[in-house]
């Protein structure tokens, strides 16, 4: 693609917190390349996967937003392309809380950064997750982690960013706990108090679950948090916060390609983020990669 590329780019004006200027900046610079950009804001929830879904002609439809907003838009762009609709690549602008996939493709923290990649970027295939249908590019969760993004006080994750997830997870903690799921991975049958579907290597900002996990490869890696109650429940944030979740016997990490999680029916399933289903679900990995503009 020249740097006269044209952009359709679809923005969530509530994500993040003081991050318009950030979006400003980048636009800035892609007028200074030449580049056409035809900006979509959202009104609400549902809107990001709607535009996306209808592209037209365009270089890349860029999602500017948190990892909630481009989970939406590759969806949308998933659903054009099983429409037999010519692949169009994704871009990003992060602007969320934690920009997992911004992390998972490399991308600086700063507006020059951002506005290269989109204007010199190579789309490189990635291959999303799918949770009852809904794809995932990140991760996907059951058990405390969908409880805390189901929960936490949205005017707080705006006053504080990260924290306002930390105070929503003791509040939970100090609630009775869950039993185990019931999870299957590639046939075998297992028990888990939380089950973490890695598609890339980056939890919750740049903690490691999956070392071996990547985004770039058609592979789920099952995580499984095998038991129950506080006590455990505060080892592994422990060990995930601190890096060393490889070191306790009872935290498996499996590639695979077919994951159900039953028992608790209706309890939230996260996906990069936000609620995307309930449970029982069936887990799998999208057969056709999605285009994303990587930095070069
Ligand atoms: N205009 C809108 N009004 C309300 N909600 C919206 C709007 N546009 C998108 N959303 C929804 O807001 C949710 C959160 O968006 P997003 O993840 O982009 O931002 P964030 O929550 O600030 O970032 P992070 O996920 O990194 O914390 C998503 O579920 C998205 O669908």
């Amino acid at each position: 693609m020249a740097a006269s590329r044209r952009f359709l780019i679809i923005h969530n004006p509530t994500a993040g917190r003081r991050r318009r200027k950030r979006l400003d900046a980048v636009l800035a610079r892609l007028a200074e390349a030449g580049c056409t950009v035809d900006l979509a804001p959202t009104g609400k929830r549902g809107d990001a996967e709607e535009f996306a879904a209808a592209a037209g002609a365009v270089d890349a439809v860029v999602a500017a937003g948190g990892d909630g907003t481009i989970n939406e838009v590759a969806n949308g762009l998933m659903r054009r392309q099983a429409q037999g609709l010519p692949p169009i690549p994704l871009g990003i602008v992060p602007l969320g809380t934690a920009n997992v996939l911004a992390a998972e493709i490399g991308l600086a923290d700063n507006a020059d950064a951002v506005a290269r990649a989109l204007t010199g970027g190579v789309a490189r295939p990635i291959f999303p997750g799918l949770a009852n249908g809904r794809y995932f590019l990140c991760m996907a969760g059951a058990g405390l982690d969908a409880f805390v993004v189901q929960d936490v006080d949205l005017r707080l994750k705006w006053l504080l960013g990260k924290p306002a997830y930390a105070f929503q997870t003791i509040k939970r903690l100090l609630q009775p706990q869950e039993r185990c799921y019931e999870v299957t991975v590639d046939g075998a049958p297992s028990q888990a108090a939380q089950i973490i579907l890695a598609k890339g290597r980056y939890y919750a900002g740049t903690f490691v679950i999956a070392g071996a996990a990547r985004i770039t490869e058609p592979t789920l890696h099952a995580c499984l948090f095998r038991h129950s109650g506080r006590w455990h429940a505060l080892r592994y944030i422990a060990a995930v916060l601190l890096g060393f979740t490889r070191h306790l016997p009872d935290i498996t990490v499996l590639p695979a390609s077919q994951v159900t999680i039953n028992g608790h029916i209706a309890h939230p399933v996260q996906g990069d983020g936000d609620i995307v289903t309930r449970l029982p679900a069936d887990f799998t990995v999208a057969s056709s990669g999605l285009p994303v503009l990587f930095p070069t």
